[in-house]
């Protein structure tokens, strides 16, 4: 499994190869532009609202401080702006009948060690399910020894894709289940299969752009957009190139189309940024007024979809909480107070969920969110041990929580908490043990002899024998007697033994009086 790389956000975001200047494009599509910005509560002010109002209920002091730094800071008409702007081309228009292609890499650097391409199939087509309007018409597996080529897959393979996709009737779009399609794939596929090409990237942003409700998430959707904007525009420069009309010079600015549309775009990031960093600061302030009124935070994090929300509604018996069969129903940052049985208040900060495989920009862009995670008193970590891939979703959360950078104490106390256990059909069993230091090595035993005694049809049962009768010796010899209580006076005792339901059956028959105790 990929390794997410974390990169603070201010380091660059986008590959060398989005970088490289080129000549001219048309413009960039705007199918908002123009149309009023859409006005959508302002759950980002509701969610501050609905901690500061768990303060207030907590009798804490006034919070008009966060509502005027956050009306001064920014108004939602420009992240509105910012946000309807540019929408990458293509994906956000309408339904789309997908065709999925997962890429099998078969050895080098890129191969999956800790997953299969079945279970990479079955992600990728819950995220196309988890859109509305967006149907899986078909899929395929298919081998790969060239995964960094243009094509991806060899002659062959490639052939036979474009068979299948062309042989499907109504398909309107291939989702290439790679993190990132350079802009010539992109190019390349799109030109041969005559649909819109995605990947992982693209479909993920797509969700998060449907799921974003706050200014926060709204803008760090903005920036993680630019660079499929870049790759947008290099193609379309391409294609402008090939008409002959790349290089122009626009009247005598100096630049060519190609240039000013960079331009704008850069001003467009630069804009994002310093919205996000006002909000940043808006944060830290909210952070360092919890700290002041000395709330603990314990923030749950966790894999996509693995019950983050559902368990701190639990703990909090906060309503306001919606959780959702989807993946990344969760994309800004909630606090909510809850009550330990000392009476203790602590606040639980709900986070964005982890998937295997996003590019760093898009760690990148919520790197604001994920400080959060950062300045808490205590982590929770939850997993879904009913997922088949749940070893991997927490391999993949320790590593992207390694390159957050978050302090030693911080993981060391962590609490790793398994969900979903109703789905198991039975208890997880988790020991304590050190073998070296010989401790919990009793419960260890019991907990052992517990499931033995469970898989194997055994019973543990008490039963009265007389002891002027072979019952004792036959016990011994056919069952394992673990205890004897004598009653000298009866002449009888109590034997406590784990016995075979055969063995019982006949012990029961030989000796048709006894009564069984249990
Ligand atoms: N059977 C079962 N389902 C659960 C449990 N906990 C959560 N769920 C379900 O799992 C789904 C996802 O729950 P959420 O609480 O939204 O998960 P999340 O981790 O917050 O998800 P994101 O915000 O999308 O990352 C919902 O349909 C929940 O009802 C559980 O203990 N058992
Ligand atoms: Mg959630």
């Amino acid at each position: 499994m990929k390794t997410l790389r974390f990169v603070h956000s201010r380091l660059p975001l986008f590959p060398r190869s989005c970088q490289r200047p080129a000549v001219a494009c048309r413009l960039l599509p705007t199918s908002h532009r123009g149309q009023p910005p859409v006005l959508q509560s302002n759950r980002s002010l509701a969610l501050s609202a609905s901690s500061l109002k768990n303060w207030k209920d907590l009798g804490s002091s006034s919070h008009t401080e966060e509502e005027e730094e956050d009306g001064d800071l920014l108004e939602e008409t420009e992240v509105e702006e910012l946000f309807q702007q540019h929408v990458p081309a293509g994906i956000g228009q309408g339904q789309h009948r997908v065709f999925i292609v997962h890429p099998d890499v078969k050895w080098g650097s890129r191969k999956q060690y800790l997953t299969t391409a079945e279970l990479m199939m079955a992600e990728a087509e819950g995220l196309v399910n988890t859109l509305d309007n967006w149907t899986v018409v078909d899929k395929i597996i298919l081998s790969t020894k060239t995964p960094e080529k243009k094509k991806i897959f060899g002659k062959g393979n490639f052939q036979l894709l474009t068979g299948k996709i062309r042989g499907t009737p109504g398909v309107t779009a291939v989702f290439v289940n790679v993190d990132r399609l350079s802009s010539v794939s992109e190019r390349e596929f799109e030109e041969t299969w005559g649909v819109k090409v995605f990947d992982r990237y693209s479909v993920v942003l797509h969700i998060f752009r449907c799921n974003a409700r706050t200014k926060e998430a709204k803008l760090q959707i903005s920036l993680a957009e630019i660079p499929l904007l870049r790759s947008r525009l290099k193609n379309d420069m391409a294609d402008l190139d090939q008409q002959g009309g790349g290089a122009r010079y626009i009247g005598g600015s100096g630049e060519t189309l190609y240039e000013v549309q960079q331009r704008l775009l850069k001003e467009r990031e630069t804009r994002i940024r310093s919205a996000l960093e006002k909000l940043r600061r808006k944060r830290h302030l909210l952070r360092s007024q919890r700290k002041h009124r000395e709330f603990p935070t314990v923030s749950v994090l966790g894999y996509t979809n693995c019950g983050k929300t559902t368990l701190i509604k639990a703990l909090t018996g906060d309503s306001g909480l919606q959780p959702r069969n989807q993946l990344f129903a969760t994309l800004d940052v909630t606090v909510h107070a809850g009550q330990l049985p000392s009476h203790m208040t602590v606040l639980y900060v709900d986070t964005i969920g982890f998937l295997s495989q996003l590019p760093h920009q898009l760690i990148d862009s919520f790197s604001a969110t994920l400080e959060d995670i950062i300045h808490s008193d205590l982590l929770v970590h939850v997993r879904d041990v009913s997922h088949p891939e749940t070893v991997n979703q927490k391999a993949n959360v320790l590593n992207v929580l390694r390159n957050l950078q978050i302090p030693h104490r911080l993981l060391d106390s962590m609490i790793e908490v398994h969900n979903k256990i109703d789905l198991l059909g039975r208890e997880p069993c988790a020991v304590l043990i050190s073998a070296l230091q010989q401790r919990g090595l009793d419960e260890l035993k019991r907990a052992v002899e517990q499931e033995v005694v469970k898989s194997t049809g055994k019973q543990i049962l008490d039963l009265r024998v007389n002891l002027s009768s072979p019952q004792l010796s036959w016990l011994y010899k056919e069952a394992t007697v673990q205890d004897v209580q004598v009653n000298a006076e009866e002449g009888s005792a109590v034997v406590k033994v784990i016995i075979s339901a055969a063995a019982h059956g006949r012990y029961k028959k030989l000796f048709e009086k006894l009564r069984t105790m249990k």
